[in-house]
């Protein structure tokens, strides 16, 4: 059974990887034959301009539906008595990546430009920069917070070997003393930063980030739940998203 658990853990890593790739392919509109702004438009496929907004909205909202409840611990408590406990952030995880590849399958691109900054240097350089910036902030982050345990590794490799699940702990280290979500903040920055905004990737940004900001509340409620003043007074003294410029975070971090 802990084989069958680990090997099942690898292949949701495996196409996880493989998803957030692609993901990064698909919001750049590089490498990738079918991305955010590069399709079938309805203009060519015939489908009414307001199907295609409501396929695009309606994929986005699933993702969101999966990811926000799933996440909850209620959710986890209820959903560990039918899926074994060691499994349980791997199936997350492979869900939401299910959920993505549906997305970056059926995405309709909804060309309207809204802002195009791709024929001066600095406005090109800088969008890519930021771009590629915040793919890298959420990919080390990753790694600050503890990359294995996030995507379900952890888990069924200490099923494997037989030992007890370590509980989580609560993290500060390098980029999360100066914000508290900085796995959200690299998208954020990766999302909005674009030579060329058109009307359906924009409507990703908008989305993406607003269900960031709700996800943020869930989580910091949970977060609270669970290490109670710590968290409280951590979220006094590290900026959400950006750092509070001038403070000192240091000295203050229980280990
Ligand atoms: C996808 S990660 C995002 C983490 C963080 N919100 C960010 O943007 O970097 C979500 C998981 O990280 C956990 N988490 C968030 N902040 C944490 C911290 N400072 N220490 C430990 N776990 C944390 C949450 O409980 C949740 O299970």
């Amino acid at each position: 059974m802990g084989l069958l658990i680990a090997l099942y853990g690898v292949a949701a890593y495996a196409i996880f990887l493989a998803t957030f790739v692609y993901a990064a392919a698909f919001t750049g509109n590089v490498f990738v034959a079918k991305s955010i702004d590069v399709g079938i438009p309805p203009s060519a496929s015939g489908e009414p301009l307001g199907v295609s907004w409501l396929v695009d909205v309606l994929l986005l909202a699933l993702f969101a539906v999966q990811h926000s409840v799933m996440a909850r611990p209620a959710f986890k408590r209820w959903w560990t008595r039918l899926v074994p406990k060691p499994a349980e952030r791997a199936t997350f995880v492979l869900l939401a990546s299910l959920a993505l590849i549906l997305l970056f399958a059926q995405w309709r691109p909804l060309g309207a430009v809204v802002w195009n900054v791709s024929s001066h240097a600095a406005g090109l350089v800088l969008s890519t920069a930021v771009f590629a910036l915040g793919w890298l902030l959420v990919l080390a982050s990753t790694f600050q917070i503890d990359h294995f345990e996030l995507f379900g590794l952890k888990q069924v490799w200490w099923r494997l070997t037989g030992r007890r699940e370590a509980v989580v702990q609560f993290r500060t280290p390098l980029f999360y003393r100066h914000v508290r979500h900085p796995i959200y903040l690299g998208f954020i920055l990766a999302f909005w930063s674009t030579p060329v905004m058109t009307a359906g990737h924009l409507l990703f940004a908008v989305m993406t980030t607003g269900y960031i900001l709700v996800g943020i509340w869930f989580e910091e409620r949970d977060l609270v739940a669970q290490f109670g003043q710590r968290y409280r007074d951590y979220r006094e003294q590290v900026g959400m998203l950006w750092p509070r410029l001038g403070l000192r975070v240091r000295g203050w971090v229980r280990p």
